[in-house]
């Protein structure tokens, strides 16, 4: 092959190699057609011959030429080296310039990519220096040249490492963009199969088939008036569910009202529920209609049903019984035409038996029970709700984050025992967490590993689909999640440990003990919002 004949050692000819090299760099994002035109200018104007820019492959071991000028294609594909192996691994691994004045007398250089025979006789020099990138070796730019030149060998060393800084540059904004794309593709294909499952359509994810099923019982009951009763785990979309059947029931367009039974102390549900007459008791400077009441024509979905109070439940079984409340302090029975949702991570059958919770309200709730699966039996769940998740969180953190090798099989493996609100947490932590634009494995394990050490509690699960017999106690690990009925002194202490946290809820709820949810409810109610 034909190889340029070089020009002598000019400060003004490396400065317009330079400025041509920026120019044809800027031309286009192609790094194929960009940097083997720079190699080639390096070739015709600096004598720098048979240019090649060698790079790692994804486990970094094996290094081979990605781009070259004055090399055969045959030669290229020559041009695979190990990490530390002959001159250009030696480069790689240390990040030093190597100068390679006689390539015959020198045993390290192996002649790999072109065979001694194709050289010119004379004697010929190997010049090879990193490519830096955030001060680690990302690849190597090395060139050959006719030893016996006027043109000094730091000369070329001067130019080599500016033109290798200029496209290291280049190969990080084409990794970028690789990223990006890459991102957008995922997103792109999971927003396109969500599209296509009926799921999507109430905002209820997932595709294995125990979601799906759940899915299918619950539109089925939708359309009826019957009670339901939702039970699993924390955090398994409980309120989403009574939402959709909601959505599904003929009762759409009115209200659905929601009350989260744990989160707000006895007295304060009691008035919630039922509302109060003006002067009932002291603060109650006026009259105001309860949930249920707020609930008329619509569905009334009574979250954490099993810390209600026995005194509660029996006004709570009048009401469903007869359809009619009192407000406290007042002696109207006022008709209410609602259905009723409730939900509960507990085995209220348990409750029963212990004698917290009434049998006659719990066969009035437990008309149509419906049993909803914990992640780890979803199949492929996880997966999907973890690039739901990175979507949701990079839309609203302004972020640009894709998933690196490893990370879903990670994720997969993990037990989730606060259920999909655990993987919403740990997903919302990895985007504002991880610094580079590639979440990681490690940055993952990082997170998961706080998870399974934050506040170790047991809680009761019901596993038990029908609520009968087996009744299972299980090890919850750091969701932050164990159910607690408030204390009146929780005004205070919520604005303490916000303060304590700065204002960061997620980790104020993670204190509390308690669901962003239940926090979020507990600042309205108290006015702290
Ligand atoms: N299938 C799903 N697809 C997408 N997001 C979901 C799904 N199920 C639940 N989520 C999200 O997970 C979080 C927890 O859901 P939800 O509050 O409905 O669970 P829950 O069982 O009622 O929890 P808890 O028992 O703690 O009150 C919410 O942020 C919800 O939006």
């Amino acid at each position: 092959m034909e190889i340029d004949q070089p020009i002598g050692n000019d400060p003004d000819q490396d400065a317009l190699i330079l400025s041509e090299a920026a120019d044809l760099l800027g031309r286009s994002l192609e790094a194929s057609i960009t940097i083997p035109a720079v190699l080639r200018l390096l070739s015709q104007l600096a004598g720098l011959n048979r240019g090649r820019v060698v790079l790692p492959d994804n486990t970094g071991s094996k290094l081979s030429i990605q781009y070259a000028y004055g090399l055969r294609d045959r030669e290229r594909e020559q041009g695979v080296y190990n990490l530390g192996e002959g001159i250009t691994g030696y480069v790689m691994q240390t990040g030093r310039v190597c100068v390679v004045e006689d390539i015959d007398r020198e045993p390290e250089f192996r002649f790999r990519a072109v065979e001694r025979a194709t050289l010119p006789s004379e004697v010929v020099s190997f010049v090879a220096v990193p490519i830096m990138l955030d001060d680690q070796p990302a690849g190597v730019l090395g060139c050959h040249r006719i030893r016996n030149r006027p043109r000094a060998f730091q000369a070329d060393i001067h130019l080599l490492r500016i033109v290798a800084a200029m496209i290291g540059q280049t190969l990080r904004i084409g990794t970028l963009i690789h990223q990006r794309t890459q991102h957008l593709e995922q997103q792109n294909e999971a927003l396109r199969s969500a599209l296509e499952r009926q799921s999507f359509k109430h905002g209820i994810l997932g595709e294995s088939p125990v979601l799906l099923e759940a899915l299918e019982e619950a539109t089925q009951v939708a359309a009826s008036d019957a009670t339901v009763m939702l039970r699993g785990e924390s955090g398994t979309g409980k309120e989403k569910f009574a939402r959709m059947i909601h959505e599904y029931s003929p009762r759409v367009g009115k209200p659905f009202v929601c009350i989260n039974c744990a989160a707000i102390p006895e007295q304060l549900l009691e008035a919630e529920l039922f509302g109060h007459e003006k002067g009932a008791f002291t603060g109650a400077v006026r009259s105001r209609q309860g949930k249920a009441e707020a609930a008329d024509g619509g569905t009334l979905f009574l979250d954490e049903i099993g810390d209600m109070s026995l005194d509660l439940q029996s006004k709570l079984l009048r009401l469903l019984q007869e359809r009619c409340v009192q407000r406290i302090g007042g002696n109207q029975d006022i008709h209410v035409d609602i259905r009723v949702i409730t939900a509960s991570h507990k085995d209220l059958q348990q409750g029963v038996n212990q004698g917290t919770f009434r049998l006659d309200l719990y066969y009035r709730l437990n008309v149509i029970p419906l049993r909803l699966p914990p992640l780890r039996e979803r199949d492929g769940d996880v997966a999907l709700l973890a690039r739901h998740f990175l979507h949701t969180f990079t839309h609203r953190h302004r972020r640009n984050l894709t998933l690196g090798p490893g990370v879903q099989s990670r994720l997969e493996s993990f037990p989730w025992h606060g259920n999909i609100r655990q993987l919403e947490n740990v997903m919302e932590r990895a985007v504002l967490t991880t610094r580079s634009s590639v979440i990681e494995a490690s940055d993952i394990e990082h997170i998961l590993r706080e998870e399974s050490t934050v506040g170790e509690e047991t809680e009761q699960v019901d596993s038990n689909p029908h609520g009968i017999g087996v009744r299972e106690m299980s090890a919850y690990p750091s969701t932050g999640r164990p159910y607690q009925r408030v204390a009146e002194s929780d005004p205070q202490e919520l604005q303490e440990v916000l303060q304590r946290c700065r204002g960061n809820k997620t980790q104020a709820a993670r204190e509390l003990g308690l669901s962003a949810r239940q926090l979020h409810y507990r600042l309205e109610k108290f006015g702290l919002k």
